[in-house]
């Protein structure tokens, strides 16, 4: 499969190297605007966007016109979200964004969900996301910790927003701690005066999301639609 990286990168540079150990081919290294390459001559099965908040929406909609897949990673810029999956549609493209394409974390947004079920109701318990990522990052809260958030919102009667850092009866904290060279951990917690109750994934390397952003792509190529990591891991699992 021919590959187009937008964002070559910490992220860019791992899924290359995963991407050619399973078989496919680079045929670009976006680090640009991509108004300046002619996307259309190089024969791209699929492009995975791991680039910066303000570039995001330009790069993956520029691919949908031109009728390429494209798997995004970036986080930072999902206010425009709607917007893209309507072009996708118009121009009947296909995309799956994920704001965490690890498995692990997959996994851990199942847990979220169960244990956000569970605690529905036990108000004596104060909920809270951590996040910590390395200092490079340009985004906080991490995507990941607002798909947590949303996740507990759905489940939750009392809690109706996110906020970063100090939040009101009906928002969830979300603690943004930046550290050197850390790949990603984030904790969930329910806290009371008598016990607590924690999940945390931590990322040991980038390689889990670079994997997952490969196996998006490997699914998606051909395929039309919207799609989320849960419909490309259910043909996994
Ligand atoms: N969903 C997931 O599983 C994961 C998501 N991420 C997200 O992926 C994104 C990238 O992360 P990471 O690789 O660590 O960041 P980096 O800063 O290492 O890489 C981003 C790259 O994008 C380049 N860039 C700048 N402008 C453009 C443009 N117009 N088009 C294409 N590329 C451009 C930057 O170049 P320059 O430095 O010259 O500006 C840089 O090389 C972030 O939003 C991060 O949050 C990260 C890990 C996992
Ligand atoms: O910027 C990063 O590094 C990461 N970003 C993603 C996010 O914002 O959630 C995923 C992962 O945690 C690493």
């Amino acid at each position: 499969m021919k590959i187009a990286l937008l964002g070559y990168g910490k992220m860019g540079k791992a899924i290359e190297e995963i991407a050619k150990n399973r078989g496919h081919e680079i045929v670009l290294k976006l680090e640009e605007d991509i108004s300046n390459y002619e996307l259309e001559k190089m024969n791209i099965d699929v492009a995975i966007d791991f680039s910066v908040p303000k570039a995001a929406f330009k790069n993956i909609t520029t691919c949908f016109k031109k009728n390429i897949p494209v798997v995004c990673g970036t986080t930072g810029w999902l206010d425009d979200y709607e917007k893209a999956t309507k072009i996708c549609k118009e121009e009947h493209s296909a995309f799956i964004y994920a704001s965490n394409f690890s498995v692990g974390v997959n996994l851990f947004f199942e847990l979220n969900k169960k244990l956000a079920q569970m605690m529905n109701g036990m108000d004596d318990y104060k909920i809270e996301i951590e996040e910590i990522h390395h200092t490079e990052k340009q985004d906080a809260p991490s995507g990941t910790a607002i798909s947590l958030a949303q996740d507990i919102i759905t489940e939750n009667d009392r809690k109706e927003r996110w906020q970063l850092d100090h939040a009101t009866e009906n928002e969830i904290p979300i603690m943004a701690k930046r550290i050197d060279d850390v790949n990603g951990t984030h904790t969930v917690s329910y806290k009371s005066n008598i016990d607590s109750i924690e999940i945390m994934h931590t990322a040991h390397s980038r390689q889990g999301f670079a994997l997952g952003a490969v196996l998006a792509a490997e699914w998606i190529k051909d395929k039309e639609g919207v799609f989320t990591m849960k419909d490309v891991l259910a043909s996994h699992l």
